[in-house]
């Protein structure tokens, strides 16, 4: 390197040289001596030109620096490597760099520091290694990876890998999560336009959601090792994706567990509303256009057309003949549906969750929420006792009360959402009341025993009269 930076120094230095003399020249000398010098002087130019590119030939070859370049794109496509690197050497030693860049490309997030220095030195397993981001006025930029020709084999078969896996994650955690909505397909043109997307930014988290604590943990053991499930998935033969059912009254958290699980695994949603949805091929079109590291969530599948209840039953017995086949070519099926959880999907996709929600379990065909198809089962209940202990924590910082004794008999006796018990414990005009909304809630808890008691006593008269 100090070889080439001294070889472009005397050059410099000889062509200030050379038009010092022919300046000169151009005064003293008479016009025929003037042109035999010129001729001498591009002569030598030549030749210095000539001994300049044998000297980078020779620099190149005996120098002990290994150069790699890794342009932003690659025969006009995107060079996805380039991405990973920016966004690894960006991460890299914020703190301890003394040139920084502050930005805030977004009023909703914080401000972004980052590095702002052309060069970057980085160590891997002993080894030095220097990153330089080259911006020609022209042309497209690259990033420039100077190490030792000794590292060559560490470098290029460990580092390189390291740094572009390293990108990837840290550009995946701090991915904007997406909302997506499905467009009716009037408003589609070609494949485009089928989902319309806002960022998701419910605040929504394993943390503050009320349920039993060790469910819980069993839910989120489960994410982790899915997301972390890529070589045990191939290993075994089977599509990466995973299918959640979620069932429970209305207010027990279904949906608050979806943003949850976005959240936590940092991935999309695909909300599909499949009233909107003709048919199984304008299903199937809209599912292969998702993207992975996603969750597919049908709400209230219960209530979705031509999918459960009375319809089902009646057919059972043709829809056992006909799965697999898309018979129905107006509507969504259950076929249709049922394709897309085995065949298509597991085609089409990697590493994606589908999730049902549904208030009525029993009204489902058991063909959709079978182990395999739907993996795991969650009841979302009313609230608990300790389901009611995490609320209070969110909503009035509260570990312990006097009055938690009373609300824990009245939470035995009494069926009520943990939305209901939220709706009780949420500060009215951002004052927190702590007795206020305790006392709130035990009216609420006292005022549905006696509705619930009533029910009961009504139901009992019933059967002594028809009994
Ligand atoms: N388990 C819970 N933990 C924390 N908050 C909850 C929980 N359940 C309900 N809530 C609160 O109640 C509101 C409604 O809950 P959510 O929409 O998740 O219920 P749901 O089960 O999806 O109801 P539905 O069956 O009517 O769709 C949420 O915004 C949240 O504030
Ligand atoms: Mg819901």
């Amino acid at each position: 390197m100090m070889m080439m930076g001294d070889t472009f120094g005397s050059i410099g230095s000889s062509i200030a040289s050379l038009f010092f003399v022919w300046a000169t020249i151009q005064q003293i000398f008479p016009n025929h001596l003037k042109i035999a010098i010129k001729e001498f002087i591009l002569s030598s130019f030549q030749q210095l030109c000539f001994a300049q590119r044998v000297s980078d030939h020779l620099t190149n070859l005996f120098s002990p620096y290994v150069e790699i370049n890794f342009p932003e794109s690659d025969e006009y496509r995107y060079n996805h490597a380039f991405s990973a690197i920016e966004t690894y050497l960006g991460s890299k030693a914020t703190e301890k760099s003394k040139l920084l860049k502050g930005s805030q490309v977004k009023e909703s997030k914080g401000l972004v520091l980052k590095r702002d220095e052309k060069k970057i030195r980085d160590e891997y397993k002993g080894a030095n290694v220097w990153w330089e981001i080259v911006t020609p006025t022209e042309g497209e930029r690259s990033y420039k990876l100077t190490f030792h020709n000794r590292a060559r084999s560490l470098i290029t078969e460990s580092y390189i890998q390291y740094v572009l896996e390293e990108g990837k994650s840290i550009k995946a955690k701090k991915k904007q999560t997406k909302l997506f909505t499905n467009n009716p397909s009037s408003q589609w043109v070609f494949s485009q336009n089928m989902w319309r997307f806002i960022d998701f930014e419910h605040p929504a988290s394993f943390e503050t959601l009320a349920m039993d604590p060790e469910k819980k943990e069993e839910i989120m053991n489960d994410l982790t090792a899915f997301r972390n499930g890529k070589d045990y998935y191939k290993k075994i033969g089977k599509a990466w994706k995973r299918g959640y059912l979620l069932y429970g009254p209305p207010g027990t958290g279904k949906s608050t567990m979806i943003s949850a699980m976005a959240n936590f695994l940092n991935y999309n949603i695909y909300d599909l509303e499949l009233t909107a949805i003709k048919n199984n091929s304008e299903l199937r079109k809209l599912l292969t256009a998702t993207s992975s590291k996603s969750i597919v969530v049908i709400e209230d599948i219960d209530c979705s057309v031509d999918l459960t209840g009375n319809r089902i039953k009646k057919d059972r017995n043709s829809m056992e003949r006909n799965r697999g086949q898309d018979k129905d070519e107006n509507s969504v099926t259950l076929s249709g549906l049922l394709n897309f959880i085995d065949g298509i999907w597991s085609a089409c996709g990697q590493e994606r969750i589908v999730v049902f929600t549904t208030n009525h379990l029993e009204k489902l065909d058991p063909a959709l929420i079978r182990r395999g198809r739907m993996d795991m089962h969650i009841e979302l209940s009313y609230c608990t006792y300790e389901a009611f202990t995490i609320l209070a924590k969110n909503y009035l910082d509260l570990d312990d009360h006097p009055l938690f004794g009373k609300i824990k008999s009245l939470l035995k006796e009494t069926e009520i959402s943990p939305a209901d018990v939220a709706e009780n414990l949420m500060a009215r005009n951002h004052q927190v009341d702590v007795e206020g909304s305790l006392n709130n809630l035990i009216k609420a808890l006292e005022k549905k025993k006696n509705s619930q008691m009533s029910k009961d006593e009504k139901k009992n008269n019933k059967f002594r009269i028809f009994g």
